[in-house]
């Protein structure tokens, strides 16, 4: 018998989470008995906190649900033939210390995964974040050579990605940021143009001076007032690609306008959302190409490690007001 630490949500999150809505509780795991069943453990490993908990929590938790989200996890015991003990897992396990899973939930790390690059990835440029980085601008953005690519929230696990895949792809890349010490980085793994979207006097100005002739593409992590500012210096049939809209995600009340409907129109733009998901059948191929990137050293990464279980809920809330830099991620 195994006792799992988990975080569950005790009280759905009214404007931005607080330490008290979140209960560190104990629970008990059974035996392993059934066959196709095993037992992973995550200590000494990695977790993710994700600005996709906040508006996920919402529409699909319930009040002492644990907390959602993956872990690297290592299987401990195992009736999976699938799963053999050692092995490390990407796992939709939740907040929680160890867990039982039918294998469902699991995903191995690629075979092709060096020992010494550390397994945090997985849950960074190559995991979910780096996917998303990766479909949004071929499949959505659908960038070419020569293009002038805008990124938002440009220093994070997905914007950090964008930034460098577009450079790999031949474009001009312009990322905004909240931070001074972040502007520094993005110029530093290639970013042509960086700024702090918290100093400058006018975001107008500040995105027109890095790119007078405008944007064929617009990676939008932010959304709100950010994107409607931005919208207006998209050139002729730009792209934008809708992948978060973080500024809102905490909003009671929902935020107005201005309205997109006249730039769209003028500039004949396409405006698409998406879920990395959709591209799940294309995973291997999206892992394996930020993997390579990563091994040649053409895509940097950074994480912001936040040490201890009990500190989940303290790394989730920083990650949502902008303390990372690169991925947030919780070593136990
Ligand atoms: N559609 C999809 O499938 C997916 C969408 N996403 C979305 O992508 C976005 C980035 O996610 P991820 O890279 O994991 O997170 P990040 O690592 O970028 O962390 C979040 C960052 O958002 C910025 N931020 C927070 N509040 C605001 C605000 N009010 N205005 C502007 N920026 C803000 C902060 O950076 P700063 O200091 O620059 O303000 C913060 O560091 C999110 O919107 C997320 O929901 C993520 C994964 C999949
Ligand atoms: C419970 C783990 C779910 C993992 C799926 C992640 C999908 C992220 C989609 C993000 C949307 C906005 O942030």
């Amino acid at each position: 018998m195994v006792t799992a630490k988990v975080w569950v949500l005790k009280k759905h999150f009214e404007g931005f989470p607080k330490t008290s809505d979140f209960d560190l509780k104990k629970i008990e795991l059974p035996n392993l008995k059934d066959g196709g069943k095993c037992s992973a453990t995550s200590s000494y490993f990695f977790r993710s906190v994700d600005p996709y908990m906040r508006p996920y929590s919402r529409r699909d938790m319930k009040e002492g649900d644990i907390m959602i989200g993956t872990q690297v996890a290592r299987i401990v015991e195992s009736k999976n033939p699938a799963f053999t003990v050692g092995a490390f897992v990407v796992a939709r396990s939740g907040w929680r210390t160890h867990f039982i899973s039918d294998g469902k939930d699991l995903q191995l790390l690629p075979s092709s995964w060096p020992e010494s690059l550390p397994k945090s990835l997985a849950l960074g440029t190559v995991g979910m974040p780096g996917l998303t980085a990766y479909f949004g601008l071929l499949e959505v953005c659908r960038m070419k050579p020569g293009e002038t690519v805008l990124v938002n929230a440009a220093a994070g696990a997905v914007g950090s990605v964008v930034g460098q895949l577009a450079k790999i792809g031949g474009c001009k890349v312009v990322g905004c940021a909240g931070s001074d010490e972040k502007v520094a980085y993005l110029k530093k793994i290639g970013f042509d143009e960086a700024f702090n979207y918290k100093t400058v006097t006018s975001l107008d100005e500040a995105l027109r001076k890095a790119s007078p002739d405008g944007y064929d593409c617009f990676f939008d992590n932010v959304g709100g007032e950010f994107a409607s500012i931005a919208i207006n210096q998209m050139k002729k049939y730009g792209r934008i690609a809708v992948c978060g809209a973080i500024s809102q995600y905490n909003d009671s009340v929902p935020q107005k306008g201005p309205y997109v409907q006249v730039p769209m129109i003028f500039k004949e733009l396409r405006m698409e959302g998406f879920i990395v998901t959709r591209w799940n059948n294309r995973r291997e191929e999206g892992l394996k190409a930020l993997l390579k990137w990563v091994l040649e050293g053409k895509v940097k990464c950074h994480e912001q490690v936040t040490e201890g279980f009990e500190n989940m809920p303290i790394a989730f809330i920083g990650m949502l007001k902008g303390e990372n830099l690169g991925k947030a991620i919780v070593k136990i």
